[in-house]
């Protein structure tokens, strides 16, 4: 019942919706009082032979009114109950959602997209039932069962009322028993599906990888298997489904047994009325429901329970990322890419013994390109993941035109960013939505302005529908190297101070790449960039390139200064000239 308690607060919100539902649920239950009491009355005028035209239209017009009062009841609660209980599954989603989007990348490495999409879809349901079905059936098991009840003793006979309920209580104690196996074995098939569509899911867009790799047969077997172990696991649902039916016929059907032995004996010692026995019948299939009820309340509030216990827990956690010391007066225009990096040492949070950052140390003027070079590995893209706030915990002090970036509110910074990371990520939607994500006010001119900056416009004019092409799982599928222009047209409309390219130019060949660099020049001629890269004529005219190893700086120059002195640079420079060199003469 703690749960209740536990979402006081919605209840609480939804006082009255819940108070007129209530009201009408509990009228219901005593609307249902009328038919049985009109049966035993209209048995007992037969019984003694007499009756008329006119009683026999009283009777008719009164169980005929009391169905139709049952209808607009039962409308009434309905709309109300269920409608709370749409509302809290309404703001439970809602604060779910938002909370995934205020988590740091931390959160996201700590719970696995599976689980997260698990609580957002089947603990909120499990919620969302303790405020419908939950409260339906306490207010029906107590309501309805006691005023039933008290019909019965009140209209019939109070021995008669508590020999024929006393098999009941196992109806309530079956309905939970049962209940709480065929909910098991139904979470345990759901799981067994759910595994089963993720590898559904998984071969079908691995199928090229899969069939490259000859391995289809092999496929086909594990997931043959697979099919066998769900429906060995779900047979489990049938047969505790099975045997919750019968048990409910046989504990009424003991009843009614009861009722018939003892209740004719009271007739027939004139205890009784015929009409009394036939009101009793009737009430008993009024109970059966309220029974049952209580046997699945305690389901429905132990399973809400549990669902809104983990729901809080992943509610309770903390974003490592606030805008707890932000400057909220600053706005967009108060960053500018002056930007000064100090970072004395960085480690990530969940390895913090390991450093992964130490001693970087550079300015960059408005105007200025940065390069970033190194093995893999190196700590390029940890540079930029602290620029973008992606994590706080380091040693030091990044600034942007003097401002401290964990003293800058972090949607001004990062509307001051615009970031083309290693790994592209498109929305199925169209072309033109997909370059206006950044900026969804932007104009067509604008979008296409951006798209020939990067080199795809041509591309894109080739498309069926151009601009309105679909990408992703139901359009087109794009190239590695579209995808990446796609991701560079992107963050070009967004116009901001700082752009960073993160092997953003990896995919494109090398003509590809010296248009897009020199559109980028023009472009960013008085705006600040980052480039991360491979390869080095991505960076041969940055005004500084830093050489990194193990998280350190370990050359730092221009290009030219670079070759001269002669390190790890000047012979990855070499090197890659020889392979172009050899690439060339292959074509
Ligand atoms: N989230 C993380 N948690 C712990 N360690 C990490 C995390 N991300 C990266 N690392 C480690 O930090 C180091 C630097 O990685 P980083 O991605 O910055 O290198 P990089 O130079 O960008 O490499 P690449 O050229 O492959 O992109 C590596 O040793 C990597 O294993």
């Amino acid at each position: 019942m703690n749960i209740f308690s536990k979402l006081g607060w919605f209840f609480k919100q939804e006082k009255k919706r819940y108070i007129v539902g209530i009201t009408f649920l509990a009228l219901t239950s005593l609307a249902n009082l009328v038919p049985p009491r009109v049966l035993g009355l209209m048995a007992d005028q037969l019984d003694k032979g007499h009756i008329s035209w006119g009683q026999y239209g009283m009777l008719i017009i009164a169980v005929l009114a009391a169905a139709f009062v049952l209808y607009i009841l039962r409308y009434f609660w309905r709309k109300q109950i269920w409608g709370g209980a749409a509302e809290l599954e309404r703001q439970m989603r809602s604060k779910l959602f938002d909370h995934f989007m205020i988590m740091d990348r931390t959160f996201y490495q700590r719970h696995r997209t599976g689980d997260l999409m698990a609580h957002a879809t089947n603990d909120v349901s499990a919620i969302q039932n303790v405020a419908g079905d939950g409260v339906l059936t306490l207010v029906d098991s107590l309501i309805m069962g006691l005023s039933t009840m008290i019909a019965m003793i009140v209209f019939v006979d109070w021995r008669l009322t508590i020999v024929a309920l006393l098999p009941l209580p196992f109806l309530a104690w079956s309905a939970k028993h049962l209940g709480d196996n065929l909910h098991n074995a139904f979470d345990k098939s759901q799981a067994a599906f759910s595994r089963l569509n993720n590898k559904t899911q998984e071969s079908i867009s691995g199928i090229k990888v899969i069939k490259t790799f000859g391995q289809s047969e092999q496929d086909t077997n594990a997931f043959d298997k697979m099919v066998d172990d769900t429906i060995k696991i779900n047979k489990k649902v049938f047969i505790w489904d099975s045997l919750f039916d019968p048990l409910g016929t046989i504990i009424i059907g003991l009843t009614y047994t009861i009722t018939i032995i003892y209740g004719g004996l009271l007739v027939s010692d004139k205890i009784l009325s015929v009409g009394q026995l036939v009101s009793f019948i009737a009430y008993i299939g009024n109970m059966v429901w309220p029974m049952f009820a209580i046997g699945y309340l305690f389901n429905i509030l132990e399973r809400g329970s549990a669902s809104y216990d983990r729901v809080q827990k992943l509610l309770d956690e903390k974003p490592l990322i606030t805008d707890a010391h932000a400057d909220e007066r600053l706005t967009p225009t108060d960053i500018h890419g002056d930007l000064q990096y100090d970072v004395k040492l960085f480690a990530y949070p969940d390895e913090k013994d390991i450093p992964v950052l130490r001693d970087i140390h550079f300015a960059l003027k408005t105007g200025q390109t940065l390069g970033l070079v190194g093995r893999v590995g190196a700590g390029k893209t940890t540079i930029i993941q602290l620029l973008l706030r992606e994590f706080d915990n380091y040693e030091g002090k990044i600034t942007l035109n003097g401002h401290d970036i964990r003293n800058i509110p972090l949607n001004v910074l990062l509307r001051q960013i615009a970031y083309v990371p290693q790994n592209n990520y498109l929305f199925s939607t169209s072309i033109q939505k997909n370059i206006a994500f950044s900026d969804v006010n932007a104009q067509d001119n604008q979008i296409i302005a951006a798209a020939k900056k990067s080199d795809l416009h041509n591309d894109i004019l080739q498309m069926p529908r151009e601009y309105s092409t679909l990408v992703g799982e139901n359009g087109v599928s794009l190239s590695g190297g579209q995808k990446q222009r796609m991701s560079i047209a992107r963050a070009l409309l967004k116009q901001s101070q700082i752009l960073i390219l993160d092997d953003a130019l990896s995919a494109v060949d090398a003509k590809t790449e010296t248009e897009i660099l020199q559109a980028l020049r023009k472009e960013r001629k008085d705006k600040t960039t980052l480039i991360a890269a491979h390869r080095l004529t991505s960076v041969m005219n940055a005004d500084l390139i830093l050489v990194l190893k193990d998280g350190k700086i370990v050359e730092r120059g221009t290009h030219d200064q670079l070759l001269a002195q002669n390190g790890w640079y000047a012979e990855m420079w070499r090197k890659q000239e020889l392979e172009d060199e050899v690439g060339d003469s292959n074509e």
